[in-house]
């Protein structure tokens, strides 16, 4: 069967990119969140970018155009039914996952694949919400989406190959490479990925170094883009404490443990970039150190 139409839901900085990759590759994308502030916000951020890649003559201005206008919006989940395919990329949070998975079953087709953009939970767990298992599997991109090259796909349990293969086509017909996971707890990328950024929370919190040396080290030192404190920000830090979360429940190896001073952090409501502060600052023109 070929995707035509897909459906995503949450249009935080995830959703955003997905929707503008898919828009460009040529799928009619229909958006969904619970706040329209959320939806509109994301159409402009999507607007802004596509004119960069213009104004960078990665695009044309007719590509562009064409881009915008596959792209709709909703705030009303069960219009995304009839989708050929479904990306979830709401809240990093089960709970949240499941009951988007279960308003949407009634108004599904028997032919929607459903997936989740998930950074960690369990998606055989996920799929055993839905009633259709083999038609369910993860669909991991990286952020910020338009610019990173992955996407992790993952099985759960019961996913058959026909599902398997009609994601892969539609990551290709993307432009992305697709690394295929095993489905155990934040999957490959994560896996590796955060507990470095906890370790680098840790780092943190014991004074071994500060905000900017800790960054400035791996940087200079380890040859990474941004330092880890950093990219906690870009990511989102209740994002990075719901993946150790699961990592450290499912896996059950205290290594895994969230530093308590990121626990803090996102009690706080310092998530990193979304709210304007996190492990630096983000409200004046440049970005200070929080410690
Ligand atoms: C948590 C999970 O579940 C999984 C994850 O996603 S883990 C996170 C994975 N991501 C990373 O590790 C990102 C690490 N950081 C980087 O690779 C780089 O810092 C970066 C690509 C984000 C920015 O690179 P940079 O060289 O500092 O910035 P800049 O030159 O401004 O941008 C490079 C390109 O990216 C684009 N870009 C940057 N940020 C962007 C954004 N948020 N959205 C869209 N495009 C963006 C720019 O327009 C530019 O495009 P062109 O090459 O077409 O001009
Ligand atoms: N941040 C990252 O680097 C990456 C994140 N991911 C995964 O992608 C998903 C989304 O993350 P991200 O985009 O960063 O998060 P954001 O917080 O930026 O966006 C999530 C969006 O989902 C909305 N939302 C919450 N509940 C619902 C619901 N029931 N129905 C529809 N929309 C809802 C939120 O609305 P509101 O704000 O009003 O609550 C928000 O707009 C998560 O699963 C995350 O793990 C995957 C790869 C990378």
């Amino acid at each position: 069967m070929e995707i035509k139409t897909i459906g995503v839901v949450g249009a935080g900085q995830m959703g955003n990119g997905i929707a503008h990759v898919m828009a460009l590759a040529g799928f009619d994308v229909l958006m969904t969140d619970i706040s329209q502030d959320a939806l509109d916000a994301a159409v402009a951020l999507i607007d802004k970018n596509l004119t960069r890649q213009v104004s960078r003559e990665k695009i044309s201005q007719d590509e562009k155009d064409a881009a915008m206008g596959r792209i709709r919006t909703t705030l009303t989940l069960t219009d995304l039914g009839p989708s050929d395919l479904i990306i979830e990329a709401a809240t990093e949070r089960e709970t949240v996952k499941q009951a988007i998975f279960e308003d949407l079953l009634p108004h599904l087709k028997p032919h929607t694949i459903l997936t989740s953009n998930t950074s960690s939970i369990s998606i055989t767990r996920l799929a055993t919400r839905t009633d259709r298992p083999e038609k369910f599997m993860g669909f991991h991109f990286m952020n910020p989406v338009p610019v990173m090259q992955l996407v992790e796909l993952i099985r759960g349990i019961a996913t058959d190959e026909e599902t398997y293969d009609a994601c892969l086509k539609v990551v290709e017909k993307i432009g992305k490479t697709a690394a295929s996971a095993e489905d155990f707890p934040a999957f490959i990328v994560n896996r590796i990925l955060m507990p470095m950024i906890n370790e680098a929370v840790y780092t943190l919190y014991e004074g071994v170094g500060n905000v900017r040396s800790i960054d400035e080290s791996m940087k200079l030192g380890a040859n990474h883009p941004m330092g880890p404190l950093e990219l906690a920000d870009f990511i989102g830090l209740d994002t990075c404490l719901a993946i150790m979360n699961v990592l450290h429940d499912g896996l059950a190896d205290t290594k895994y443990r969230p530093c308590p001073l990121l626990t803090k952090y996102v009690e706080a409501g310092w998530l990193g970039r979304k709210t304007q502060r996190g492990f630096y600052d983000y409200r004046g023109e440049v970005p200070v150190p929080t410690r």
